[in-house]
């Protein structure tokens, strides 16, 4: 995420290394290459200078006697006024009233439908909400059969009315629906095209002064960068909504949305979408969003998203069998599992602070580890609980059976043997320092 500008930001603090102070020559030089890197990374030129601008009063009104040193300090400015630049607090979904209408507004293709299905599944999941999905594109029969797909993949109903040419009529029979069977938050997909048009703006509009949602979101895929910016304002000036969706952060984006928009209509990024999967979305923190730009990672949230998979009966479980020395190959199987539902391996390691940087280029595969499951796979159950007994004619059966190497399976068995030597290491003690360090990061 965002790698060219972390490296251009990293190269500008190069400038003070050295310097014991902070000068009004070395922070100008400074912030000067941060508006060149902001400016690169598609950010409004004027956003750029009044940002350069804020820090350079703050660096320069600093008392020198600082515990910093000069590059720290200026990193530290820089972070926070970045994350004031991007609307300070994490702001929050209202879900008053019941139902709760939650109305998606934005061009075609800027992921609307995906996010539509990624809200209902984070909502469903929180126990409390029983979500509805609405599909109001009235153009296009597909669009309405890809919101059916991807609501069936997250398990949340999904009202249409196909052939009903009209967008509100559909809405209000919906909100209707929801009333009559319990889903006390309605999540309203909208048609987009593909340019702003009169049309368009005229029906939505009439839709949102018609139901009166809740809460108006503006779904904008981040890659288009100063072109999100103007698409917001326009929609922002008919609709007046309440929050922006910054969808495909996961891709090739340079960083100029998720940083100018907040300034430019004054409504807050809710939320951000980071791959195609229903469960790739995060709350956009701008703290830890100014982290991850200054190639800080972002501990917090890999922390968060453990916690999420994290079932405690089953750790429990889990510590019991270490200690026992019984935890086997399908104990492995099952964590591996429950890494891989915390997200893609490039998005998890970009947020260990520094590793961004360094894996920028390196092509993560995400079946990285299923050469790894093919050889538990063949295994017997027994060798799966016992791989004491993996003798060298079962290496060659479970290599053969898995399509790999004895040599493969080799390295499987003793990577497990170590892991198995750290784990009951940890037990001892160097767990509970480990977990009380997580607790402190918190
Ligand atoms: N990589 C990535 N792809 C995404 C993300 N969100 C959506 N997409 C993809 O972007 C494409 C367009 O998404 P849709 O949800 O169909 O967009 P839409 O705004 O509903 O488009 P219309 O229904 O045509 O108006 C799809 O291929 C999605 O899988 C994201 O956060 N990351």
């Amino acid at each position: 995420m965002f790698d060219n500008l972390s490296d251009k930001l990293d190269n500008a603090f190069h400038v003070l290394k050295g310097h014991g102070q902070i000068t009004e020559i070395n922070v100008a030089e400074t912030l000067k290459e941060v508006r060149r890197a902001l400016v690169d990374a598609d950010v409004n030129y004027k956003i750029a200078k009044e940002f350069t601008n804020k820090v350079k009063e703050k660096a320069l009104g600093q008392d020198v006697l600082t515990a910093l040193k000069p590059g720290q300090m200026l990193v530290k400015l820089v972070k926070d006024e970045l994350t004031q630049l991007m609307g300070g607090e994490a702001a929050g979904v209202n879900l008053s009233g019941n139902p709760s209408v939650i109305l998606m507004s934005g061009l075609q293709g800027s992921g609307k439908t995906t996010f539509s299905a990624k809200l209902a599944n984070y909502l469903k999941n929180k126990k409390t909400k029983k979500p509805l999905l609405v599909a109001c594109d009235v153009y296009r029969p597909a669009a309405i059969n890809q919101l059916h797909v991807v609501g069936e993949q997250v398990g949340v109903e999904v009202f249409s009315d196909e052939g009903n040419q009209d967008p509100v009529a559909i809405s209000k029979a919906a909100i209707a629906h929801a009333k009559e069977n319990g889903h006390n938050v309605v999540i309203i997909d909208t048609a987009g095209r593909l340019a702003i048009d009169e049309a368009m703006m005229t029906e939505i509009a009439n839709i949102h002064s018609a139901i009166q949602p809740q809460e108006t979101l503006f779904v904008v895929d981040s890659m288009t960068g100063q072109d999100a910016v103007n698409t917001a304002k326009t929609f922002n000036e008919r609709l007046n909504f309440d929050g922006v969706i910054l969808t495909k952060l996961d891709g090739d984006t340079r960083g100029g949305a998720a940083i100018s928009i907040k300034s430019v209509v004054n409504k807050p990024i809710k939320f951000i979408g980071t791959g195609e999967k229903m469960d790739a979305m995060d709350v956009f923190y701008p703290s830890r969003m100014a982290d991850r730009i200054l190639g800080m990672g972002d501990v917090v949230s890999l922390v968060e998203r453990a916690q999420e998979q994290y079932d405690e009966e089953e750790a429990r479980k889990l510590q019991k069998k270490i200690a026992k020395n019984k935890f086997g190959f399908d104990d492995f199987l099952n964590q591996l599992q429950q890494i891989k539902k915390m997200g893609s391996m490039k998005d998890l390691l970009g947020m260990i602070p520094g590793a961004g940087k360094m894996l920028k280029d390196v092509d993560i595969d995400d079946d990285a580890f299923k050469g790894i499951e093919a050889i538990i796979h063949s295994m017997t159950p027994e060798e799966r609980s016992n791989p004491k007994i993996i003798n060298s004619s079962r290496k060659k059966r479970i290599g053969k059976g898995s399509g790999t190497s004895v040599q493969e399976v080799n390295q499987l068995l003793k990577q497990f043997n170590q892991m198995g030597k750290m784990m009951k290491m940890m037990q001892g003690g160097g767990g509970r320092q480990m977990m009380n360090m997580m607790k402190g990061m918190k």
